[in-house]
Parts: structure tokens; sequence; C-alpha cells
């Protein structure tokens, strides 16, 4: 039977509340392979800064990180201006990483690369 590797973007997070270690930077390693390069993280915050000529696309890359947040109950903050709009995840519950923080990234490379 092939084994069928489950992507990210496949997965949907799962609520957290706290009690589980932060990933290690062996496993933000493996999971940040799966994500566009543009995306930055000291161990503890996935930052992607996205640059754009003029304002719209700015604005709706932030609407864009906004839905797929509520829609995954794990929610980015969001900067946004004039030719750049910087998306960041965090698991807030664990003060760290977690896998929710990448499967929300993978869903917003998916949706902002269509
Ligand atoms: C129960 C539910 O999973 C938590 O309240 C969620 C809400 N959204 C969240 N978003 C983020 N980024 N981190 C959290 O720890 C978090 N916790």
């Amino acid at each position: 039977m092939a084994m069928t590797t489950c992507n990210l973007t496949d997965k949907h997070c799962v609520p957290c509340e706290g009690g589980v270690p932060p990933l290690t930077e062996d496993e933000v390693a493996g999971f940040k392979a799966e994500l566009h390069d543009d995306w930055t993280t000291d161990g503890v915050k996935l930052v992607r800064r996205f640059e754009f000529k003029g304002f719209a696309k700015p604005v709706y890359t932030a609407n864009v990180a906004a839905f797929v947040g509520d829609k995954e109950g794990h929610h980015p903050d969001i900067a946004f201006g004039w030719g750049y709009c910087e998306v960041t995840f965090t698991t807030h519950a664990i003060d760290g990483l977690s896998e929710n923080d990448f499967i929300c990234a993978a869903k917003l490379d998916q949706i902002v690369a269509a």
C-alpha cells in the first residue's frame, strides 16, 4: 500500500489550550520545508513579509490571512501598509510554535499563490 504523505494544506488546526511542548528545532525545520521560502522563524514565531506595489494587495493579503485564521481557529498577527503585508503565526497558548502555525501558513501560501 503506497504511503500517502499528508500535506499541511490538507490538515486542519486543533484547538490548543497549552499543556503541550512547543515544536523542537528539527520539527520546525521539517514543517518549514513545506512552506514558501519567504517564511522565516526564530523558533517562536513564523513570519512572512509579502511585498507588493500599492495598497490593494496588502489589504487583500491581510484579509486572506485573517480568513484562514478565523476558519482554522488559530489566529495570526498581521501588519500591513502601502507596499507590504507581514503575517506572523505563533501559538500563544504554548509561547512557541505548533503544527497549527504551519498549517495556517501553508494554507495562506496556497491561496495567495493561486
Ligand atoms: C481554544 C482555542 O484553540 C484557543 O483559544 C486558540 C485561539 N486562537 C489562537 N491563535 C493563536 N495564534 N494561538 C493560540 O494559542 C490560539 N488559541
